[in-house]
């Protein structure tokens, strides 16, 4: 368990996100989006349940990154919807945003800061210790180090981490073993093994293995190989 004791967001039996109850799922519904001219996504549907992972899967520019930034609510799709327990995510953003802990291609640590010092926002904000996530990502002996001090592969760790204090629901990764040695990935799949336990979705791109059982899959098609004019023969995408 990663959260303190009695926190706001953890029930202290075994149990699961407060804002995930059974009912809860994720869903795309018919996205499309445009990347300048281009269109980058057409038509991808999606749907999972609290428990659930799923892996994008695509070539370079296939647009992995936009969708999982479209379910962030971070871009806005040009069609389609994002529901989050059947309510459409754009009728409330900041809800939709206190339930999301998105990991980029960049670890978004501040160099200055501390690790220790790193993961304290995300830790007030979800009212938890940052200590089982220093542990579970082995990161004791680097906890007072200057982030800038870190090296590549600490430093993913240390994103991580930051994903697994948040205590959000949903997690949006972009390629998160990025750097990680094959130790660190083992225990990232331990992370993640729990999060699901409790409830947490999980959606990832990744280029490589990912240590998820039992995940979903959806491939996107690289639209970049149709005219620009976004006239294209492709099926529709739904898992
Ligand atoms: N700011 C931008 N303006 C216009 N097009 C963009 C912009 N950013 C990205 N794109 C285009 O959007 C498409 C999808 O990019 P995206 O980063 O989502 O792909 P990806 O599948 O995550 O790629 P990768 O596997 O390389 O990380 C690419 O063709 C890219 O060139």
């Amino acid at each position: 368990m990663l959260a303190k004791h009695g926190s706001r967001r953890w029930e202290s039996t075994i149990s699961g996100y407060h804002d995930t109850p059974p009912t809860s799922r994720l869903q795309a519904c018919e996205l499309s989006v445009f990347r300048g001219e281009r269109l980058v996504l057409d038509d991808i549907s999606l749907s999972l349940a609290p428990g659930e992972a799923m892996i994008l899967h695509g070539a370079n520019g296939s647009g992995k990154s936009t969708l999982l930034r479209v379910l962030a609510g971070l871009r806005q799709a040009d069609g389609g919807h994002v529901l989050w327990a059947g309510s459409d995510i754009a009728a409330d953003r900041a809800a939709h945003a206190s339930r999301v802990a998105y990991l980029g291609h960049q670890d978004a640590l501040k160099p200055g800061l501390t690790l220790r010092e790193n993961l304290h926002l995300a830790c007030v904000l979800a009212d938890t210790a940052p200590d089982e996530a220093i542990d579970a990502f082995a990161l004791q002996p680097l906890a007072d180090l200057p982030a800038r001090l870190l090296s590549a592969g600490q430093k993913r760790r240390t994103a991580l981490a930051r994903v697994a204090v948040s205590q959000r629901p949903l997690w949006l990764l972009d390629e998160p073993t990025l750097g990680l040695d094959t130790h660190a990935i083992e225990r990232f799949g331990h992370v993640m093994a729990d999060h699901r336990t409790r409830g947490g979705v999980i959606v990832a791109t990744t280029h490589v293995p990912l240590p998820l059982d039992d995940t979903r899959s959806l491939v996107l098609p690289d639209l970049a190989a149709f005219p620009l004019s976004g006239g294209h023969d492709t099926e529709g995408l739904s898992v």
